[in-house]
């Protein structure tokens, strides 16, 4: 199956100013929607971060693209090695999931092999996860995602979206953000963002929620490496019994020694909590030394980073072999990559954890999937009885995103920059910040 065009769309879709330890989100998030176009007109959709670099990347292996066939990916479409899966390299860590450059070519290849998936299984009329083994699930679940967060629900000037969820800077309002969330999606776990507020009152909001939602809704906090060990030490003892039963806690600190030391620590005073990361393990490289430490427990796979979903199904196998759990990370993104991220999931049987999604963040005035947004009932995505990724582009939406890209000076994630500008000018990303 030749391909005969790849197109590069360019969109900014609008973001709440929600605060983690990387900083504020800015009103605006980046994507690139990018399609394929066979010799026979079928096309194949994709989505994949935003800005100018990954559009550049995508723009560098255009000529390599065009002229390939869609079925034959890993051999032909690597030539200098610019475009390629991930290798056993090890990217760098500390970096937003992402943005990460050691990993350019992975995204770039994955980015391109998810729209010939959807390419292929467009025109076999077979849904992406059967291609890739089979579903092992139909109804994917996904993780209610709480976030500190300023007022407003994003977009600037004319364009500003509704604030759905209001302020949430302590405990109480961060429980409300959590039970609108549920009730609206039925999400049966929560994954909190924190390192924001100080560490006790990031605690007392996990209690709250434990006490809210009870034992059978697992809990995850996620503080992106803001503790030292021992502040990481010393929430996992406070929350032993709140992380316990499915939950865990991810990338409490930074760094492969730093989370082994964490997980000494917790097991030397008798608690297991599981450790997770999307930033200590970010690429198959960081496996070897990783197990040797016991540093991590959970790996958040990403096929967006991880060099696409064959690839996420290769650590799967790892992971499996080395009785380290499987769950998913996300970054701000539309329907396009959540029906991509929910055909990897339902076809990876160690992928046991609900998944991450920045979806509900998003306003249905941005999203480019024909029909609107794609629905999360009961915390699933259900897999369409459709060929591909089963979602088209509306093409309206998607000249209104590129519209929106070209009028706003954004054009790279920078949420020290964002911080700085609006809450506090000498803001810096420290780490450890408690
Ligand atoms: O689990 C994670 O680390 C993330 O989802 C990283 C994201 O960049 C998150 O911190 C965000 O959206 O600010
Ligand atoms: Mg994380």
């Amino acid at each position: 199956m030749k391909i005969k065009d790849l197109r590069i769309h360019s969109i900014a879709i609008a973001d709440p100013p929600l605060r983690s330890s990387y900083g504020l989100h800015a009103p605006y998030a980046l994507r690139t929607i990018i399609e394929l176009e066979s010799e026979d007109g079928i096309i194949g959709i994709n989505e994949t971060y935003g800005g100018e670099v990954p559009a550049a990347a995508l723009r560098a292996i255009r000529d390599q693209v065009i002229g390939a066939d869609a079925f034959r990916l890993t051999g032909t479409l690597n030539p200098e090695m610019k475009f390629k899966p991930a290798g056993i390299e090890r990217s760098q860590t500390f970096l937003v999931p992402g943005e990460n450059p050691l990993d350019e070519s992975s995204r770039t290849y994955a980015a391109i092999e998810v729209a010939c998936l959807d390419l292929i299984g467009k025109s076999l009329g077979v849904p992406v996860c059967d291609l890739i083994g089979g579903r092992v699930r139909d109804r994917v679940p996904f993780s209610a995602y709480p976030f500190y967060k300023h007022a407003g629900g994003g977009g600037e000037g004319d364009d500003l979206r509704d604030d759905e969820y209001g302020e949430a800077l302590s405990p109480e309002t961060l429980v409300q953000q959590v039970k609108q969330m549920i009730d609206t999606y039925g999400f049966g776990s929560i994954k909190f963002k924190a390192g924001v507020l100080d560490p006790e009152q990031e605690i007392a909001t996990v209690q709250q929620m434990y006490q809210e939602f009870g034992p059978d809704v697992p809990l995850r906090i996620d503080p992106n490496s803001a503790w030292s060990v021992d502040t990481s030490v010393q929430v996992g003892k406070a929350l032993a019994k709140e992380l316990s039963g499915g939950g865990y806690l991810e990338d409490p600190t930074a760094g492969i020694d730093g989370m082994s030391a964490v997980r000494r620590q917790l097991l030397d005073a008798g608690i297991d909590v599981p450790l997770a990361t999307n930033v200590a393990v970010t690429s198959f490289g960081h496996i070897p030394e990783s197990v040797e430490k016991d540093a991590v427990q959970i790996i958040l796979c990403d096929h967006h980073y991880w060099g696409g979903m064959r690839q996420v199904q290769h650590l799967a196998k790892l992971a499996e072999t080395f009785n380290i759990g499987l769950s998913m990370h996300s970054n701000s993104h539309l329907g396009v990559s959540l029906m991509a991220m929910a055909h990897v999931a339902a076809a990876t049987p160690h992928l046991t954890y609900a998944c991450d999604t920045h979806y509900p963040w998003q306003s249905a005035k941005d999203e480019v999937v024909l029909g609107g947004r794609v629905p999360i009932e009961g915390g699933c995505v259900v897999i369409p009885d459709r060929g591909g990724l089963g979602v088209e582009l509306d093409y309206d939406q998607l000249e209104r995103g590129k519209e929106r890209y070209r009028t706003i000076p954004y054009r790279k994630r920078d949420d020290e920059a964002e911080m700085q500008k609006h809450i506090d000018p000498n803001w810096k990303r420290v780490l450890p910040r408690w």
